[in-house]
């Protein structure tokens, strides 16, 4: 028997051209059909309110459907010209960054008030924190090699030695990075090119998705803003190891760049899913150092290529002000007391906090070990003393200290963008702290926690935007909670 369809709209697979006429959280273009049964909403992600669009549908329920942009058929009267290549990680790059804001503030306010029930959202909201380089800001990027490529003008894949990014939608093809994408270090990207063309002039494979099988899989670069300097990570398979001169590599990547080069390091990778990347595997250090030091707000942080670390430093120390400024509010909760810093990474908040204060003691804890280890060298770097880094989970950590609960005035959370477990949220409440300063770089699962805090007591007095990735839907907030 056919299945029935659920709306009298839509049907799954079809495609439909849809002017797109608003912009929902996390980068959905929203766009409307009106006809003789009502109106039905239709999501387009990666889409801007002003385009005309070609979409296939791809779930569609009774309330609304979801698409895939196909193509963008009218641009926007809002979209500008870029001097940039346009890459899949950037979708609103020709969005004059006034406008990418508001967007992001609109919809990330209007996440709280739904999900959150924070319905005076409007009032709690502090201020809007932009970066400070809207272009060039990433310190990280990872590209990926691929060993099928897509022909524009034919409209199909084709064999082809590519190394960049995805191409948007086709998880199996490679596109080439030939200039400056406006997001990484210029340098980098305009000789990304060269670095393909040793890599496919060796004859190695470069790693074919649906197959699973290659050598070449990632080239993994990291920035230091504060010396300018490189380093590489290469990911490959062992398959083909033997017939791989790294050393010859390491000197190629020196004639490119010169003494920007810090370090080289090789990863082996030979897991066949398709997940990055650098931090999976056993990684050699080939060539100079296997850290980059970067400085924030005055204090300088060594990274090794595993550990997490703001993507965009010069606004990280803006996003970092922002949470010391509500954790130092009141400042006696912080001097002389026990402060936990939970997901804290390589410590950062940590050190900067407690530079600030008088005999805090702050109680770091992380999951990856290598970030643990940095956090500690940091702190010893930075001469700053009083601080404890713990690697664990932090919901295991919770219950092997009960020793916390009622000793805790404030709490900083920094989780990663699948937020915080439901089990380790409800530890976290059991602590009792007077006021938690949480930041997230996901606040769809913030707004879900929010509403969990309230019912548990906390009022969510401020909160504040931090906007670390231009020209992507992401965004960032720092959130005070006071019981
Ligand atoms: C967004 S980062 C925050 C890092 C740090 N606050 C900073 O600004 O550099 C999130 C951190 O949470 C850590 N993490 C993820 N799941 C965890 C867990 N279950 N327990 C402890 N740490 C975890 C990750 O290793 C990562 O360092």
């Amino acid at each position: 028997m056919p299945r029935r369809e659920r709306n009298q709209f839509v049907k799954r697979g079809q495609t439909i051209e849809i002017r797109i006429e608003d912009y929902a959280f996390g980068g959905k273009g929203i766009g409307r059909i009106r006809n003789e049964y009502g109106e039905f909403v239709i999501f387009v992600p990666n889409t801007l309110p002003g385009q005309l669009v070609k979409a296939q549908i791809k779930k569609s329920s009774k309330k609304y459907a979801e698409g895939k942009l196909i193509e963008v058929i009218i641009p926007s009267e809002d979209e500008i010209e870029i001097p940039y290549q346009e890459i899949p990680g950037a979708p609103y790059i020709k969005l004059p960054i006034e406008k990418q804001h508001q967007y992001k503030k609109q919809s990330t306010l209007e996440l709280f008030r739904r999900i959150g029930k924070v319905h005076d959202i409007n009032h709690k909201f502090d201020e809007f924190i932009s970066s400070p380089n809207t272009f060039h800001y990433r310190n990280k990027m990872e590209y990926g090699f691929s060993a099928i490529g897509y022909d524009s003008a034919l409209k199909a894949d084709v064999d082809e030695f590519t190394l960049g990014f995805k191409r948007r939608g086709l998880w199996w093809c490679g596109e080439n990075l030939n200039t400056d994408s406006g997001l990484f270090d210029e340098e980098v990207e305009n000789k990304l090119k060269n670095i393909r063309e040793y890599c496919k002039e060796t004859g190695l494979s470069p790693w074919h998705g649906p197959k699973k099988e290659g050598f070449f899989r990632y080239f993994v670069v990291r920035k230091s803003y504060k010396t300018n300097r490189l380093l590489f990570n290469l990911v490959t398979t062992t398959h083909s190891l033997a017939q791989f001169d790294l050393d010859n590599f390491a000197n190629y990547l020196v004639d490119l760049f010169g003494n920007r080069v810090a370090g080289f390091l090789h990863t082996i990778n030979d897991e066949i899913g398709d997940r990055t990347i650098a931090t999976t595997g056993s990684v050699n250090l080939v060539y100079g150092d296997d850290k980059i030091v970067e400085e924030l707000c005055g204090l300088n942080f060594e990274i090794s290529i595993k550990s997490f670390f703001q993507t965009n430093p010069k606004c990280a120390e803006k996003l970092y002000n922002k949470v010391v400024d509500y954790a130092l509010e009141d400042k006696s909760s912080i001097d002389n007391n026990v402060v936990l810093d939970l997901f804290c990474g390589t410590g950062t908040i940590g050190q900067i906090l407690a530079s600030k204060a008088t005999n805090t003691q702050i109680v770091g804890v992380d999951i990856v070990s290598e970030a643990i280890e940095d956090a500690k060298k940091n702190a010893k770097r930075n001469g700053i003393d009083g601080l404890k880094f713990i690697a664990s989970d932090v919901g295991k950590f919770l219950t092997d200290h009960p020793e916390y609960i009622n000793k805790i005035r404030t709490i900083i959370l920094d989780p990663a963008r699948a937020g915080i477990a439901p089990k380790t949220l409800k530890k976290i409440i059991n602590l009792n702290a007077e006021r938690l300063v949480y930041v997230s770089c996901n606040p769809a699962t913030q707004a879900r926690d929010t509403e969990q805090l309230i019912l548990a007591g906390y009022n969510l007095k401020k909160l504040s935007l931090v906007d670390q990735f231009p020209h992507t839907a992401h965004i960032e907030t720092v959130v005070l909670f006071e019981k």
